[in-house]
């Protein structure tokens, strides 16, 4: 399907220094209709700073940043675009329902208000000033106000911190049935099961630069760990010098391990440790997967 359709954001080569200092340094990520792209990466990796680009908002010093084959300050670029960013300073006393209407007023064709309220669950709060709310309730306001235009393209910026687990698992249902309309989404976030749960592809940046990009099952079959819970009284600190092993650890009494070679270190295992019990072997998930991405270029540069 995608084929069909040119890519709705895209950065290429793009590069941005703030003084000496690389935030992108040669970034190129794209961005396909009716797609979830999970950008990921530690604090100051350049997550927000590519957003920043494609959404016009800072210009890079090399390389493009395109909304709809178009340059993101363009008026018709941006009114097909929905963005939450992580902070937004809106107007405390204007009540919910009264913002919710202005800024659908500024789109060609938005959604009613009450599915706008429905999708981001704030049908509750229409009535209430918008400073009054807690802060989880104002990010579901924020989150209405960035869908309400019936964008084809959302940007939303850690959209869920601060959210109880309910509040939390609505938004991912809303994203859900946006993607399912085919909007495109781009979503930062540092909960891996966030990005787990809802991304068809990834994004890992490092220092300014794409480490990584695939699907979930793509990341994690690049480092392609397996998780070994056991209990044990072997020494886990003599454990993690073995052979194919990534780390090995204690944790409340259990013994962890992570390798590349699940059957080879299970078979060392139980030759060990005859007594060895409760064995379980798991895939890693995407956290596993994230931390030995990011973990590359600092074992690299020690090398
Ligand atoms: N306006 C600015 N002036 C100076 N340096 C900046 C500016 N904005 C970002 N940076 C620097 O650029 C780098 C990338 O920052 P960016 O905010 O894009 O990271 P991030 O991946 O979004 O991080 P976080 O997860 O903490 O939000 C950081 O080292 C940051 O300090």
């Amino acid at each position: 399907m995608n084929e069909a359709f040119p890519p709705v954001a895209r950065l290429a080569g793009a590069v941005k220094h703030y003084d000496r200092l690389a935030a992108l340094d040669g970034v190129d990520i794209m961005l396909h209709r009716g797609e979830l792209l999970a950008l990921l990466g530690p604090n100051g990796a350049g997550k927000s700073t590519s957003i920043s680009l494609l959404l016009g908002l800072v210009r890079p010093d090399a390389g493009c940043a395109e909304l709809f084959g178009m340059d993101p300050q363009r008026i018709e670029a941006r009114r097909r675009i929905g963005v939450m960013l992580q902070s937004a300073n809106l107007p405390p006393t204007l009540r919910v329902g009264e913002m919710l209407r202005l800024t659908a007023s500024y789109y060609p064709d938005p959604r009613p208000l009450a599915e706008s309220a429905e999708l981001a669950g704030i049908g509750d709060l229409l009535k209430r000033p918008y400073g009054k709310l807690s802060g989880g309730q104002q990010r579901r306001v924020q989150f209405a106000l960035a869908l309400c235009g019936r964008p084809e393209l959302l940007f939303l910026d850690e959209p869920t911190v601060g959210m109880d687990i309910d509040a939390r698992q609505k938004l991912w249902a809303a994203m859900r049935a946006l993607i399912a309309e085919g909007c495109s989404v781009v979503l930062t976030t540092h909960y891996l099961e966030e990005a787990e749960a809802l991304a068809q592809r990834v994004v890992v940046l490092g220092h300014g630069r794409v480490l990584s990009e695939g699907s979930v099952d793509e990341l994690r079959a690049k480092v392609a760990l397996t998780r070994i819970r056991c209990v044990s009284d072997l020494d886990a600190e003599a454990v993690a010098h073995w052979p194919q092993v990534a780390s090995a650890s204690s944790i409340d009494g259990r013994l962890q391990v992570a390798t590349a070679a699940a059957e080879h270190v299970v078979r060392r295992l139980l030759d060990t440790d005859p007594a060895l019990r409760e064995l379980e072997v798991q895939r890693a998930g995407l956290a596993e997967a994230f931390t030995e991405l990011t973990r590359a270029p600092t074992l690299q540069e020690a090398a």
